[in-house]
């Protein structure tokens, strides 16, 4: 059985979208990376550490270890700068003014844990990462207060979903628009397969 350690709505409602069963545990951890760490390597860490709580947490609450543990996380680099969730909101509207007219990049790591990573992987994980390129248009100030108005930003990388209003601060896009929103389907698919996990 598949099991997501995750709060995020999005990456339960893109596994539900494809079909998947799925359990939910919590994986909350620290999402702090030593300095200079390259964001590839800071999305994959990350998004192991949450696979490898969520995978504790399963255990004691179940005592189950014939699960797949599945931890992600989402960050944006612009410039070489990281760019998580916003703090607040003058937060938000500085990383929104920043990507005006600018080309992005969105970084996935995908993380599974499972009782042979456990007892054959270094880290306990596997983990992958995925890289998505977007092209913003030049927005406004005007448009962006209008969008953190919203509340959309908040909770999500750079203060944008692109699911949702902000598609319309969007050029283009080059790769996967999931791994956009917070997990790569292809190449989750991929490696869910190979761990005999199927949609459905
Ligand atoms: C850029 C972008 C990010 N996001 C979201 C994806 C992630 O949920 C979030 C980045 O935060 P994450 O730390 O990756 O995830 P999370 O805290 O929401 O959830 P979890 O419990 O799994 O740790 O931003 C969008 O939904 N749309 C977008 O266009």
């Amino acid at each position: 059985m598949l099991v997501l350690a995750s709060s995020s709505p999005r990456r339960r409602e893109l596994l539900t979208q494809w079909g998947y069963l799925f359990n939910l545990v919590g994986g909350n951890v620290s999402e702090t990376v030593p300095q200079g760490l390259a964001p590839e390597e800071a999305v994959m860490e990350i998004a192991g550490r949450k696979a490898l709580k969520g995978w504790e947490n399963w255990r004691r609450q179940t005592g189950s270890s014939s699960d797949v543990v599945l931890g992600a996380d989402t960050l944006v680099v612009f410039n070489g700068t990281m760019l998580g969730k916003p703090l607040n909101e003058k937060d938000a509207w500085n990383m929104l003014s920043a990507l005006s007219g600018k080309t992005h990049q969105v970084m996935t790591g995908i993380a599974l844990v499972d009782a042979i990573t456990m007892a054959e992987e270094e880290k306990g994980y596997l983990t992958w990462v995925e890289v998505t390129t977007v092209v913003f248009k030049e927005i406004s100030g005007r448009e962006i207060e209008d969008y953190i108005s919203t509340g959309e930003p908040m909770d999500k990388a750079a203060g944008y979903g692109i699911q949702g209003k902000a598609e319309m601060f969007v050029d283009h896009i080059v790769g996967s628009l999931t791994n956009v929103i917070g997990l790569p389907r292809e190449l989750l698919e991929q490696k869910l397969q190979d761990r005999g996990i199927l949609p459905g």
